[in-house]
């Protein structure tokens, strides 16, 4: 008796979607720059869907200089995927625009109470500025310390002094690295020459070193020095495999895709040895909070690196733990469409 009712209930219940998808605009911290732009507002889409008593949220934000698509073109995607869902159909993702595919599928997830509550709030501190805020917030990380720092900005033998004087600081550290590509071979070598051969171990990896993946892995070979795919990741083509010097892979699920396909290319990296660290794309704290639940799901034990609420001048909805930044509610948003 029990089991037709429960079944009767999710009958009805299915026949009562709707969905609402809200705008959004952030003020962003002054010195945010994105490739060659400054990005002094982040935009983007939230998106609600509801069944029955049931609601999921999704955030579709296209980064500027990093995805292909732009806010409007997600926005216009997203109205109609959301069309068909409202009727009942299940939606193709694996052809959707990667950050309409990743903030549908999460919506889905939640609204289906498929996302565990609990995140890992740990991130890997962000070294955006001054060396000295990192050695503080370091010294006051419980466990494993990891922390980012960005290379290749400035010259390479300024970013080796400064890779040393961490490693120096805090013996125990395990430092993330990350070129974003900007490095020729000779650079690259150049950075290595500078980084003393005891501090090599104290480097858990630096990502996307080189401009093509076939120096990053020589460059690995010649150093000794661990490397990650970034960028590589979202290559054309790109398969998840065991290489010499690789240890991990970064998955930004905004410009990578739907949850499936996130979690496809976490059980891959798994099943070769390689770490997977979930990343942020500079979503708003109600994206930002969700990839921390998805990493605890999905990659317990690993830092994931999202440490870039600091980047923003206030939330939305959701509060990122120990974040005193203003907050906007959805309710102070406009909605742009609904039915
Ligand atoms: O990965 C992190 O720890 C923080 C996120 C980050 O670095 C990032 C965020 C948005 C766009 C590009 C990048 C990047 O990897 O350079
Ligand atoms: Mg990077």
């Amino acid at each position: 008796m029990e089991l037709i009712m429960a079944k009767t209930v999710v009958l009805t219940e299915e026949y009562i979607r709707s969905a609402k998808l809200y705008q959004y605009q952030l003020p962003m911290d002054s010195g945010v720059i994105l490739r060659t732009q400054r990005l002094a507002t982040r935009e983007g889409w939230i998106v609600e869907l509801r069944d029955g008593d049931k609601v999921g949220f999704g955030e579709i934000a296209p980064l500027p200089e990093f995805s292909h698509e732009t806010v409007e073109q997600a926005g216009e995607q997203a109205k109609q995927l959301l069309e068909s869902w409202i009727q009942g159909e299940t939606i193709d993702l694996s052809q959707a625009l990667p950050s309409v595919a990743f903030g549908l599928s999460m919506a889905m997830l939640e609204q289906a109470s498929e996302l565990p509550m609990k995140g890992n709030y740990l991130v890997a501190p962000l070294c955006s500025g001054d060396p000295d805020d990192l050695i503080v917030r370091l010294n006051e990380m419980p466990g494993e310390k990891v922390a980012k720092i960005k290379v290749g900005m400035y010259e390479a033998v300024r970013d080796g002094i400064v890779v040393n004087m961490f490693i120096e600081a805090i013996p125990d550290v395990r430092l993330r690295l990350d070129a974003n590509r900007k490095w020729t071979p000779i650079k690259a070598q150049q950075f290595a020459k500078y980084v003393k051969p005891e501090h090599r171990a104290g480097i858990a990896f630096l990502e996307e070193p080189c401009k093509t993946p076939e120096d990053s892995l020589a460059f690995s070979l010649e150093t000794g020095i661990n490397i990650a795919w970034d960028e590589t990741v979202r290559d054309e083509g790109f398969e998840v495999k065991a290489e010499p010097g690789v240890v991990a892979i970064i998955i930004k699920p905004t410009l990578v895709g739907s949850v499936q396909r996130c979690m496809d290319l976490v059980k891959q990296a798994h099943a070769v040895g390689l770490t997977a660290v979930i990343s942020s794309s500079m979503e708003s704290s109600l994206g930002l909070n969700q990839l921390a639940r998805f990493a605890e799901w999905q990659t317990p034990g690993v830092i994931p690196g999202l440490d870039t609420m600091q980047l923003f001048k206030a939330q939305l909805e959701t509060s990122w733990p120990d974040c005193d930044l203003p907050k906007t509610a959805l309710s102070d948003l406009e909605v742009v469409w609904q039915k």
